[in-house]
């Protein structure tokens, strides 16, 4: 049985920071939204949440028909998935929970849903270990705010079918989301294993005196920050090889990697690494030279100093704030 592509009823469990998120983005694209989450006055937080993000949407662009009121709130599981045609769950970060709270959800919902779990590094092959067509269901790791962040790491466990991660790219796309599938069952995927690093060091440097929280959170946003908003960390460092690229950088500042600046154990720096990094980053540079390649990260970062500044002078604030 083909899994279900045209989606037009949405399904959210647990609709907290993460689950509100994906809410307000499925409205926002014209879709009905199905909502069950046990917590007291949790449909009152849902609707506020949504609504504190809709003037976000609206100057995104609203696809035709997307409503506030194309939310419903029901009162149990079995009815929130029942007659949805993609089901996300974003219900607390615990594997005993979500075992149990996918042994229910996938009970319940159509055979061919997909059913994506937003966890932000479980393993889906423990947490679907006792679901019900277990060949549908994957990881959909979004980023906060989801409304706007466009990025989703989908992650298959051992018994999801290829079909399935490609059901889920599709709808994903559709929400206008910017899917990455992790090919390897890691946990923490790919981004959190980087977001967590540098928050194990933040937590270090503050630990040790070294820096207050926000020093450290401006040594982010007035530097690397601005870049990572277009160019991510091996392009970055290509251009900072100069004209020689990546394997000048390399040499140059691949030995420091041994120094002891940060507290997580440096990989050995073996010649398959160097190679395998050197390949990837001229597959990323494609056709371009270095200098092209420059004028388009200039071009950008001024368009991404100019977004900025106007954004916060329209919010009363400097640029230096
Ligand atoms: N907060 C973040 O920055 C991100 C979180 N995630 C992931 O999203 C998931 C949800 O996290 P948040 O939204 O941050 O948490 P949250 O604490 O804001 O929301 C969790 C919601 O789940 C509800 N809940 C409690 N027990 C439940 C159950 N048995 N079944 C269904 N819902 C239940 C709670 O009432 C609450 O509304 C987690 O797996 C987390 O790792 C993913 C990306 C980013
Ligand atoms: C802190 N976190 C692990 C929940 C963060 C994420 O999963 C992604 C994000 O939005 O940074």
């Amino acid at each position: 049985m083909p899994f279900i592509t045209e989606i037009k009823t949405f399904a959210a469990l647990g609709s907290g920071v993460i689950g509100s998120g994906w809410v307000a983005r499925a409205l926002a694209h014209g879709l009905d939204v199905i909502a069950w989450d046990p917590a007291p006055g949790a449909e009152q937080a849902l609707r506020k949440r949504i609504a504190n993000a809709w003037p976000a949407l609206e100057k995104q662009g609203l696809a035709p028909g997307a409503s506030q009121q194309r939310l419903k709130f029901v009162a149990t599981i079995e009815e929130c998935v029942r007659d949805a045609d993609f089901i996300q769950e974003s219900a607390p970060e615990r594997l005993d929970l979500k075992l149990d709270l996918h042994a229910k959800i996938s009970a319940a919902a159509k055979p061919n849903a997909i059913i994506g779990s937003s966890t932000s590094g479980l393993l889906p092959s423990e947490f679907y270990e006792s679901a019900t067509h277990p060949e549908r269901c994957v990881v959909g790791h979004p980023f906060n705010p989801v409304y706007l962040l466009p990025l989703v790491e989908i992650v298959g466990g051992n018994r999801t079918s290829p079909d399935a991660i490609e059901a889920a790219k599709t709808f994903y796309t559709a929400l206008g989301m910017r899917p990455l599938h992790v090919r390897k069952e890691v946990p923490g995927f790919i981004a959190d294993r980087l977001l967590e690093a540098l928050w194990r060091e933040a937590l270090h440097l503050v630990n040790d005196g070294v820096a207050t929280t926000g020093e450290i959170d401006d040594a982010i946003r007035f530097g690397a920050g601005l870049r990572w908003s277009f160019m991510g960390t091996f392009l970055t460092y290509t251009l900072a090889g100069g004209d020689a690229g990546m394997r000048h950088f390399m040499s140059q500042f691949g030995p420091a990697l041994k120094l002891p600046w940060t507290y997580l154990p440096a990989p050995e720096l073996t010649d398959k690494l160097i190679d395998d990094v050197v390949e990837g980053t001229s597959e990323q540079l494609g056709e371009r030279s270095i200098a092209a390649l420059e004028r388009y990260r200039d071009d950008t970062l001024l368009a991404v100093l100019e977004a900025v500044k106007n954004s916060k002078a329209s919010h009363g604030l400097a640029f230096g704030e």
